[in-house]
């Protein structure tokens, strides 16, 4: 194997947390090289130190053979590293072909020409005249993979890049990824599934605590071996929920249909759900499909007015033109896709991301902050979710993309709510932490609690919901008992499929 990039003895800290310990790694020429971890073990420290976006205390970085000093992404990129963040680099207010322009030469119409070429190629299929803002997760993600593909890079770091995408995507993204390596592209793949990293990684480095445990090789690995390396001892597992009954009804939204003002939007069409306390019920769906426009209507960020304003309903009142606070102060509790900007502010301590949403929770009095209490709720999430900082005090922006997910979701499921909305509750959560969330929604939905899950993992759906719903197209399939149905049927509905056999029929 000739050796394409080599670490040695590779250090960084932030104050006091050392991110990265003396790491020694070597990426050959023509492989998929996974990078695994647990949350906040030091992986995507490990791939900002090799694009450039930071610079190591101490060690040496050698590319080709030649020790080199990345200063700048721009430095990496010429010499021909491509990254895909975890938290996306793009800029919302212009259209794909802007945002790809600012890296990639070129006439803007080639650039449209070229960026549909890649789409229809590689399965990423993206308007190139489409603003970013109005784009899916899954569709951004799409357009920093092509914008690293057109810089015709030696080696590709990806950042989880399949949290994000539905299952048909992640195969012809391993797909690409295949041709991609087998053209002598060279890729570091940070992932927290153990399975994908299995089937299309060649080579594996374990961090741990911001130190490499050992290698190991994917191929012959079992996903328990990798886990086992990864944490240091055997997973727990999961424990099914109890059965359980149904109280009253806690969110109906009745044959709405709704055109958002964005023109990019999806328009929402007869959607239909209703959720009862004591029940999880899941939407399943292919990102892209309305789970933006659903969530923005129920959270309250798109308010309806006139007679529509009754269509939606929480705890038996309609709240179709209230705004995020007034359902809030009803008991509703809500995770948003986006951690950054929308679950929390980055530039705020975590205790001040506390009293956003927590405030009612007598951390403010007569306009003065119990400063506390908040710091008193803040810590409870932090030791209750395991959520690996150094305390109340950090900002959000400096927790790793799992450490901040586990804190939101610790902050919104400690509110004890009646009603709580999750969008990807485990996105970029490694998987002891992800068992644990998932584990504290069923308790609690086994105390009261009515929740909805909007999640791109259909495994995480089955495991957990009592029902699902599938968005397609803007439309919301019937509901299907979870124990009733399968991923196959779920996987028809996605593909828009299964209604179009049910009108057949009739
Ligand atoms: N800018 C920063 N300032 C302070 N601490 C930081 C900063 N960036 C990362 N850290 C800390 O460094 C450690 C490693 O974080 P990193 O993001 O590399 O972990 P990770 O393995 O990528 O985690 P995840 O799987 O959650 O993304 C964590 O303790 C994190 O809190």
């Amino acid at each position: 194997m000739t050796t394409l990039l080599r670490l040695h003895g590779v250090s960084k800290s932030y104050g006091t947390v050392a991110a990265n310990k003396a790491i020694d790694l070597t990426v050959g020429e023509a492989s998929i090289h996974a990078v695994l971890g647990e949350n906040g073990a030091g992986k995507s420290t490990l791939m900002k130190l090799i694009y450039g976006v930071e610079q190591p205390d101490a060690g040496r970085i050698e590319w080709q053979g030649q020790e080199v000093r990345i200063d700048s992404p721009a430095a990496a990129r010429r010499l021909g590293i491509g990254m895909v963040f975890q938290h996306f680099s793009l800029f919302e207010t212009l259209n794909v072909v802007e945002n790809i322009a600012l890296v990639v030469p070129g006439k803007r119409s080639d650039l449209a020409r070229r960026i549909r070429e890649f789409g229809a190629r590689f399965g990423l299929e993206v308007d190139p005249l489409a603003l970013v803002h109005s784009l899916s997760m899954g569709e951004r993600q799409r357009v920093e993979i092509i914008r690293c593909l057109m810089l015709n890079p030696k080696l590709l770091i990806l950042d989880e890049p399949t949290s994000v995408l539905p299952p048909q995507s992640v195969l012809r993204l391993f797909e690409t990824l295949k041709l991609l390596r087998d053209e002598g592209v060279s890729i570091l793949f940070i992932s927290h599934k153990l399975d994908e990293i299995r089937a299309i990684c060649d080579a594996a480095t374990v961090l741990r605590a911001g130190q490499v445990v050992g290698g190991i090789d994917p191929r012959t690995a079992s996903s328990a071996d990798l886990a086992r390396m990864m944490i240091g001892r055997d997973m727990i597992a999961a424990t099914p929920g109890a059965p359980h009954d149904l109280g009253e009804e806690r969110l109906v939204i009745d044959a709405l249909d709704h055109a958002p003002d964005d023109p990019y939007g999806v328009t929402l069409k007869g959607v239909g759900l209703n959720l009862r306390a004591g029940e999880i019920l899941g939407i399943a769906g292919i990102s892209g499909n309305g789970q933006k426009e659903l969530v923005r209507l129920i959270s309250g960020e798109t308010r309806l007015s006139g007679t529509a304003r009754d269509k939606v309903r929480m705890m038996g009142r309609p709240v179709g033109h209230l705004g995020a606070a007034a359902r809030r102060a009803l008991g509703f509790a809500f995770v948003p896709e986006e951690r950054l900007g929308r679950g929390a502010v980055s530039d705020m301590s975590l205790a001040d991301n506390t009293l956003l949403t927590a405030h009612s929770r007598g951390m403010v009095r007569g306009g003065l902050i119990n400063r506390a209490r908040e710091r008193d709720y803040t810590r409870r999430c932090i030791a209750d979710f395991d959520v690996r900082t150094a305390g109340p005090d950090v900002e959000a922006a400096n927790l790793s993309g799992g450490n901040l997910q586990k804190f939101i979701m610790a902050r919104e499921i400690l509110l004890g709510p009646k009603l709580l909305v999750c969008s990807q509750p485990t996105w970029g959560v490694d998987i002891g932490a992800a068992l644990e969330i998932r584990r504290r929604l069923v308790a609690l939905r086994d105390a009261g609690t009515a929740i909805l899950i909007l999640s791109d993992e259909l495994s995480e759906l089955f495991e957990i919901c009592d029902r699902l719903q599938v968005l397609y197209h803007g439309e919301l399939s019937p509901s299907l008992e979870t124990a009733r149905t399968n991923s196959a049927e779920i996987g028809e509905y996605m593909l828009g499929r299964a209604s179009k056999e049910a009108e057949n029929v009739a």
